[in-house]
């Protein structure tokens, strides 16, 4: 049975009342599972309808059609149940201003029928850097704590599923290391982990499967490897402060004066160089390295398969 199920899961939330307002389909029959154990990756830009999907399996939000099981239990039908088997780590800080750490820890393990929740709370507390703000007000503490405190919460009763929805937004470098050292040591014991992140290198170093919304429909659904492994080999990296020739403009991002262009072997990286040269694009801090998941989404989400090699460009200089 997988961890989690989604069943051709269809999403509309009504026109607003403004005049001229339409439906918005957020998720158009999502179908995946994730397996028990795994660490599971869901990518999309904005607004592709991720939050919209983790809401509706965390209860938060109901379906226009389709079902999501977790466990084998229905998440509508059987809530408590499904809920039981879940934590989710919500996107927002979230949070009562009026318990110190520990109590909302307590407090949270109560909705769980859990009040002998001591000693795990204590692990929860070590393991995320919180012991010694265990009696600090939830408001004394900064963001970053927050968040850790937030984690423990969806942690105090052990969910074999945990969900993490964009958790390392805006947190510094020794919380993520914290997080992931965390999460990660929870997953080799077992649990199931779902992640959304904009962080595309995190994504790449954790998940091993990954799916990729756009416009709430699934468009890419493989292995982490797989997907790499399909790239566009090649990527020539540089920087300029000339206009690129409109063949390979088509082909690059360009983040200020640095420009990427996808190549799939020596030959087409001296196809681009000798393009560059001859259009009298002046180049600096030339560098070739691997595609990465970034480049794979972004291919995906410009529309281009990136197991296909990217047309020739343009022919070679003489
Ligand atoms: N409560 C709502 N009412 C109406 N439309 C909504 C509601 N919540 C989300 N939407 C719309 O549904 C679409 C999907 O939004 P969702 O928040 O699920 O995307 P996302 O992939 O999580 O985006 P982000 O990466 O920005 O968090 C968007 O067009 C959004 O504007």
């Amino acid at each position: 049975m997988p961890a989690v199920s989604f069943q051709s899961v269809s999403k509309v939330y009504p026109a607003s009342g403004r005049p001229g307002a339409r439906p918005l389909q957020a998720l158009d029959h999502v179908s995946f599972d994730i397996e028990e154990g795994e660490f599971f990756g869901l990518l999309g830009p904005n607004g592709a309808g991720k939050t919209t999907l983790i809401s509706i399996l965390a209860g938060l939000a109901r379906t226009t059609s389709g079902s999501v099981k977790v466990h084998g239990h229905d998440v509508q039908a059987e809530f408590i149940e499904a809920r039981r088997h879940l934590g989710v780590v919500p996107q927002e800080l979230v949070f009562d201003p009026f318990f110190t750490v520990r109590e909302a820890l307590v407090f949270q393990s109560g909705y769980f029928g859990l009040y002998d929740n001591g000693a795990w709370i204590d692990e929860l507390l070590d393991g995320l850097g919180l012991a010694d703000k265990a009696k600090a007000n939830m408001r004394q503490l900064s963001g970053g704590m927050k968040r850790r405190v937030l984690v423990a919460q969806a942690l105090v009763h052990r969910p074999p599923v945990i969900v993490l929805d964009e958790p390392t937004a805006g947190v510094d470098v020794e919380l993520r290391q914290t997080l992931w050292h965390f999460v990660g040591d929870l997953n080799r014991k077992g649990h199931t982990v779902l992640l959304t992140t904009h962080y595309l290198e995190e994504a790449e170093a954790l998940c091993s499967r990954l799916a990729m919304l756009k416009q709430g429909k699934v468009i890419a659904l493989e292995r982490t490897s797989t997907l790499l492994s399909n790239a566009t080999s090649n990527i020539l990296h540089f920087k300029t402060d000339d206009e690129l020739p409109p063949a390979l403009a088509a082909l690059a991002r360009v983040t200020g004066r640095i420009v990427q262009l996808p190549a799939n072997d020596t030959a087409e990286i001296e196809r681009h160089l000798a393009a560059l040269r001859e259009a009298g694009v002046r180049v600096e801090d030339v560098e070739i390295r691997k595609a990465d998941l970034e480049d794979v989404f972004i291919a995906l989400m410009n529309g281009s398969a990136p197991a296909q090699k990217a047309p020739p460009a343009l022919e070679a200089a003489p």
